[in-house]
């Protein structure tokens, strides 16, 4: 009889995963088997899986490159089995995962994605990670206010946007004044026109005041989520453009559904968040109830 598959339920303000242990990578992960642990109903249940699987036994020759620097390779799958490029929440989950497992032992040290090496630490809130460089909208695309994209959130009329890249693609819209954040429909995915080449996670805006932001977010491949850690960076990096002061150090905290995030502007388009990683539960899922 096939062995059952073992997994730990974590999250991130709100943003949970499902953690799927792979530690000689004879396991991998099919799209069908990730879209099953992510459902709610029949499945475990979360917003994204990680596998966490030794960084040389990766599929990809631009994450195998970073094993000289990573021993673990954070294997992102978002809900309906897509593979994304990042995850900001799920690094810090992902780094807390590997302490109570042992597998790493200090309070800071380095994780494989497929958007580099990053470099996570243990601090006050929890985890931070630096998930830089992020990149603006092309300036040679963008109108006098940075705004490259138009975005139809519901049946309302459309809001002027910003792509903000973080290795995943982001749309950052800063919502008038007379419109209420928590009204807006993300019961379907926004419309972003023109249509970003391999679609994007979108983030709704409102300022709150000083370095203090409100944003609910529509993740690719997921749909509302409470919180997304790259969209938090995404929403203080074009806050900060828009207010004329990217500023090597300034500090923005961001309000999700989920709870709080922590972004701090560094140096050289660097960017780090800083937040909670909580791991709830462990468990198996039989081996008989598992898609190929
Ligand atoms: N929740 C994540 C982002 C997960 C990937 C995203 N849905 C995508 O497809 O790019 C975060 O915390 O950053």
């Amino acid at each position: 009889m096939a062995d059952p598959l073992t997994f730990t339920k974590g999250h991130g303000t709100e943003n949970d995963f499902v953690l799927v242990p792979d530690l000689d990578g004879a396991l991998g992960l099919s799209a069908g088997r990730a879209a099953f642990l992510a459902d709610r109903r029949a499945g475990v249940g979360g917003d994204g899986v990680i596998r966490v699987v030794p960084t040389e036994l990766a599929d990809e020759p631009a994450v195998r490159e970073q094993a000289d620097r990573a021993r673990w390779f954070m294997d992102y799958r978002n809900a309906d089995g897509s593979v994304a490029e990042m995850c900001g929440n799920g690094t810090r989950v992902f780094a807390a995962y590997l302490r109570r497992e042992g597998l790493e032992t200090g309070d800071a040290f380095t994780i494989a994605t497929r958007t580099g090496a990053r470099v996570v630490r243990a601090d006050a809130d929890g985890w931070a990670v630096d998930l830089g460089p992020w990149r603006l909208a092309d300036p040679q695309t963008a109108d006098r206010d940075g705004a490259d994209a138009l975005v139809h959130v519901g049946d309302g009329d459309p809001f002027s946007a910003i792509s903000v890249d973080l290795g995943n693609p982001h749309t950052v819209v800063a919502l008038p004044e007379d419109v209420d954040l928590g009204a807006l429909d993300l019961g379907r995915a926004p419309l972003v026109r023109p249509a970003p080449p391999n679609g994007t996670n979108v983030e709704l805006v409102r300022p709150i005041g000083p370095g203090h932001v409100a944003m609910r977010v529509h993740e690719r491949g997921v749909g509302e989520t409470r919180s997304c850690g790259t969209g938090a960076c995404a929403a203080a990096v074009a806050t900060s453009f828009w207010a004329g002061s990217l500023d090597t150090g300034s500090t923005w905290l961001v309000d999700v559904p989920g709870g709080r995030l922590t972004v701090r502007l560094l140096a050289d388009h660097g960017v780090e968040l800083a937040g909670p990683a909580v791991l709830v539960a462990d468990g198996t899922v039989p081996a008989e109830v598992l898609p190929a």
